[in-house]
């Protein structure tokens, strides 16, 4: 028998990963993403053993393609790819450095020009249920493709971040040379941080009003101690000041074009590539067990990460217990194979496991790449009704499902300790807030692990693992 099953949702997600850009327009991406999440969803909706099996193919898909076209129209993947996108108060220049950006490396000959209006009526989008507004622009420098977020409002900036919509490997935080940080300023900042965006560089923009030369010093100093109150490296990144606006109107090149060709060049030089997912440490959920008379047990699921040879030692954890063995076998579309790689559906044949050692919710990794754990910090983001969330709030104590992967466990969540008034506290449909979550298992999860809360068989929020607790 074939050791496969696949699954709509996963195929679909799947598919989606690989799917080429078909063109390098703003508007490709998006729909993309917005095609997926639905589907998932209304698999959920119909079919009863749906939910876990779409709770892990939301899992968003990498909306913009590793590829970009040729001139004849073919795909070619000649650089690094990097997403990242604008971050930053309101109003301070996000999208009109985003055009200014496209229009600036169009004119060094790489990429196409993207005007604002296009820029800021970014198409919604849905991911986990949750409506993102967000605009996907590409453009390239000398060394690496980028694939740009960025988000009409403060409110589809946290949605976006913690859901992983629209995932930032790095970002340009901008701040207005007139305002200098505030509040949202920061709460980017703290938010880039907790989902694992490890390098920034900054724009300090709108130059062109600020005639006083100390006033752009103190906000540069400003934010080289914000960045490090938020542990990034103060220190060392970059600030690049312009103008946004001049870049774009192809006006005061010192301040506009020449600023934005500085700022790719940190750009490029200072946000490192992310590991790509063949490098990370190898880690497949199972999403189902069999016993096969004469071979043993076979367990099946799409690889997450790494890679893996036959013959390897692995660990299986998770769901309350841990065992550790060696891999026997790897089948893929009923062939014998000696390596399976991330975005496989492969099949595992373990040596010396029973049937009812393993179950679905575990995962399969390179033994003891991940601790399972069973109380973690996280940041949440709790629908709202018309999102198809809760109509009302919850305190201290309340308990959800909460699913990853292929796991649903039951969780209880409360503030962190030294929360003032905690016990009266309440969290709103829409509230983003910071949690700490209790497991009635243990599971596989790690900074930055995304996953869904559910009750009653429906979405009603979403979170990123900021810390492990134990
Ligand atoms: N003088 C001047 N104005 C600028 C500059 N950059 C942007 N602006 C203006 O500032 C206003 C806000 O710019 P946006 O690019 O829409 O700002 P944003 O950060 O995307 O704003 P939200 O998306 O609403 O948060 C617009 O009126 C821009 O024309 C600049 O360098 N100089
Ligand atoms: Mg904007």
């Amino acid at each position: 028998m074939s050791l496969l099953r696949s699954s709509l949702p996963r195929s679909v997600s799947r598919s989606l990963n690989s799917a080429p850009l078909s063109q390098r327009t703003v508007a490709a991406a998006p729909s993309l993403v917005g095609s997926a999440a639905p589907r998932s969803l209304s698999t959920l909706a119909r079919n009863p053993r749906a939910p876990r099996r779409a709770a892990a193919a939301l899992k968003v898909p990498s909306i913009l393609s590793r590829s970009y076209a040729d001139a004849s129209g073919k795909f070619v993947r000649s650089k690094p790819h990097m997403n990242i996108g604008t971050i930053g108060h309101v109003d301070h220049g996000k999208t009109t450095l985003t055009a200014a950006i496209t229009k600036v490396l169009a004119e060094s000959g790489s990429g196409k020009f993207v005007d604002y209006a296009s820029i800021d009526k970014a198409p919604e989008e849905k991911a986990r249920g949750i409506t993102i507004s967000t605009a996907h622009v590409e453009y390239e420098t000398p060394n690496r493709h980028y694939a740009h977020v960025d988000c009409p409002g403060h409110a589809d900036y946290i949605r976006n971040m913690i859901t992983g919509a629209a995932q930032m490997d790095g970002a340009i935080i901008v701040v207005s040379a007139t305002d200098g940080q505030m509040p949202q300023t920061r709460e980017h900042l703290l938010l880039a941080k907790q989902v694992g965006i490890k390098k920034l560089v900054v724009f300090v923009n709108k130059v062109d009003q600020v005639d006083d030369k100390e006033m752009l010093e103190l906000v540069e100093m400003e934010m080289r101690d914000l960045l490090g109150t938020y542990g990034f490296d103060g220190e060392n990144t970059p600030i690049i000041s312009g103008s946004a606006l001049a870049a774009l109107e192809g006006k005061t090149p010192d301040i506009g074009s020449e600023a934005v060709l500085k700022l790719m060049a940190a750009t490029d030089e200072w946000l490192e590539l992310p590991p790509r997912d063949l490098e990370k440490p190898f880690l497949m959920p199972v999403e189902d067990v069999f016993s096969i008379s004469g071979r043993g047990t076979v367990v099946t699921g799409r690889v997450e990460r790494g890679t893996i040879t036959k013959g390897s030692e692995i660990e299986i954890v998770g769901m309350g217990s841990s065992m550790k063995t060696t891999l026997t076998g790897i089948e893929m579309f009923h062939k014998e194979l000696d390596r399976g790689e991330a975005g496989d559906n492969m099949g595992a044949l373990l040596r010396g496991v029973k049937r009812e050692q393993v179950r679905r919710g575990q995962v399969l990794i390179v033994p003891g790449s991940v601790k399972p754990c069973k109380k973690v910090t996280a940041q949440l983001y709790i629908l709202t009704k018309e999102e198809g969330g809760r109509y009302s709030p919850f305190g201290h104590g309340y308990k959800p499902q909460l699913f990853i992967r292929t796991s649903d466990v039951t969780v209880q969540l409360h503030f962190p300790e030294g929360t003032p008034d905690a016990e009266e506290k309440l969290v709103m449909p829409g509230d983003s807030v910071e949690m700490v979550g209790d497991l009635v298992h243990d599971i596989a999860l790690e900074e930055g692990s995304r996953f869904t809360l559910r009750e009653g068989g429906k979405t009603i929020g979403t979170g990123i693992v900021t810390k492990i607790m134990g």
